[in-house]
């Protein structure tokens, strides 16, 4: 970043009396920063930042400092859009480097079910998108800063960029490790039980319901936020995301996709069957080539890609999909995998996509509204953000919305893990629950201390 000819181009800038903020888009060129020191850097926005990583490495967003955004108490797609339009209204951008690609987005989500609360989820919104004052991507290798027009000082604005730019690089994150005390799986043999129940109600009406339980884990400290952030990053191919609002922090290591749009295209997938994966690769092969075959997890995979082609219908055009799916593989698990396209209809409003999609059959069930009462009245716990769609959204409608799947909450020295089966004609509970127990591996290997 040339200081002169930067702090120029804010001189010369015409403030737009009509828009409040003012966003500098700038170019990270020749900074050497990382996830870790970033968030260390802003550690006096705790409750305030997020990190969100794709899994196919498009993108790897920062936020920091939630300046502006909108939360509502329930999911009412119209509503969402004109808020979202009036906030990205707010914002006058001027870019210090012409050939960065970068606009400011807002990240959020809603929670599972918006019309079912409890306490545990009290610090997150059951809607809400959140606009960051300081906006990383380090895909990109940029940022945005967004500073209110009347406490701008234009004269000293890009030596203060510089200067938190130089303030992060040179910070050394001091890490903490805590060990893990206590596991205690919440309610287990209720769980089999009730997946034994559940086995009785399904039948040609009711196809499918998915089923979550909790595994509480107590470490012997206050857990260390920059520990969490360190070790999120241990496994590759999967989303990271990592949430702070006020004294919580949600965790995911997702590998599952909602959907993403760029440039009106949108992707999806059905992500349905599962079998762990061995350290044998022997036995891996064997047992793929049998899952492949499997009846079991072949219709609960269709069922549930039909399902989600059936909801993106009304707002897409030309879908495309192989008919057969593939294996989607994981550190820990295999599932079957079928990624889904198609092109976005001009008048589309986004939140309606995810207001339709959502729960898709892979964390609800089918019927869906049958499934998400079920679950609503049954499970012993309230999902909150566990198996919600969080993601961003730009002004210009690109998104990305994951599943938050393999997840955990994180309040002082405690952290809740969630994991949750699909429960289908033919299913075993002990089967499920051990399932269910290899989902809570890639959060417990966050926890542990190596
Ligand atoms: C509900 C979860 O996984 C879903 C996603 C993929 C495969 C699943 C299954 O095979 O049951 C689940 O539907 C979870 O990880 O908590």
């Amino acid at each position: 970043m040339n200081v002169q000819s930067s702090q120029q181009l804010i001189e010369d800038l015409t403030l737009d009396s009509n828009t409040p903020y003012l966003a500098v888009v700038f170019s990270l060129d020749g900074f050497n920063l990382s996830e870790a020191k970033i968030l260390d850097y802003f550690k006096e926005h705790k409750g305030e930042r997020y990190w969100f990583k794709s899994k196919e490495n498009v993108f790897n967003k920062i936020g920091i400092g939630y300046l502006d955004g909108f939360t509502r108490s329930n999911f009412d797609s119209g509503t969402l859009d004109e808020l979202k339009t009036t906030v990205f209204q707010k914002l006058q951008y001027i870019k210090l480097d012409e050939s960065i690609d970068m606009k400011a987005d807002l990240f959020g989500g809603m929670r599972f079910d918006d019309k079912k609360s409890s306490d545990e989820w009290m610090d997150f919104d059951m809607v809400g998108f959140h606009l960051a004052r300081w906006q990383f991507d380090l895909e990109k290798n940029a940022g945005i800063f967004i500073i209110e027009k009347d406490e701008l000082e234009k004269q000293g604005l890009v030596r203060y960029i510089l200067h938190t730019l130089e303030g992060i690089e040179r910070s050394s994150v001091k890490v903490r490790i805590s060990s893990i005390k206590s596991e205690h799986e919440i309610f287990p043999e209720e769980w089999k039980n009730l997946v034994k129940e559940t086995l009785n109600v399904l039948d040609s009406d009711f196809l499918k319901v998915v089923l979550s339980r909790q595994l509480l884990v107590r470490m012997d400290e206050h857990i260390d936020l920059n520990f969490i952030i360190n070790r999120l990053l241990d496994e590759a191919g999967t989303y990271i995301v990592y949430f702070e609002r006020k004294n919580s922090v949600f965790v995911s290591k997702t590998p599952e996709k909602l959907f993403n749009v760029f440039n009106n295209k949108l992707l999806t997938n059905a992500i349905a069957g599962s079998i762990p994966r061995t350290q044998d690769y022997r036995v891996n092969d064997a047992n793929k080539a049998e899952f492949l075959r499997d009846e079991k997890n072949l219709f609960e995979h269709i069922v549930v890609r039909d399902s989600i082609i059936e909801d993106i219908k009304a707002y897409t055009h030309d879908i495309m999909y192989d008919y057969k799916p593939s294996i989607m593989e994981n550190r820990y698990i295999y599932h079957l995998y079928t990624p889904i396209e198609a092109v976005l209809n001009e008048d589309a409003n986004l939140f309606d996509v995810l207001y339709q999609m959502h729960p898709t059959p892979a964390v609800g069930g089918l019927p869906k509204n049958l499934a998400q009462e079920y679950i609503k009245e049954h499970e012993f716990y309230t999902r909150g953000l566990y198996a919600a769609p969080l993601g961003f959204i730009s002004e210009n409608n690109d998104a990305e919305f994951v599943v938050a799947l393999r997840s955990m909450l994180i309040k002082g020295s405690s952290a809740t893990l969630f994991a949750g089966a699909g429960i289908v004609e033919g299913s075993d509970p002990e089967l499920e629950y051990v399932e269910t127990t290899t989902k809570f591996r890639p959060m417990l290997n966050v926890l542990e201390a190596l």
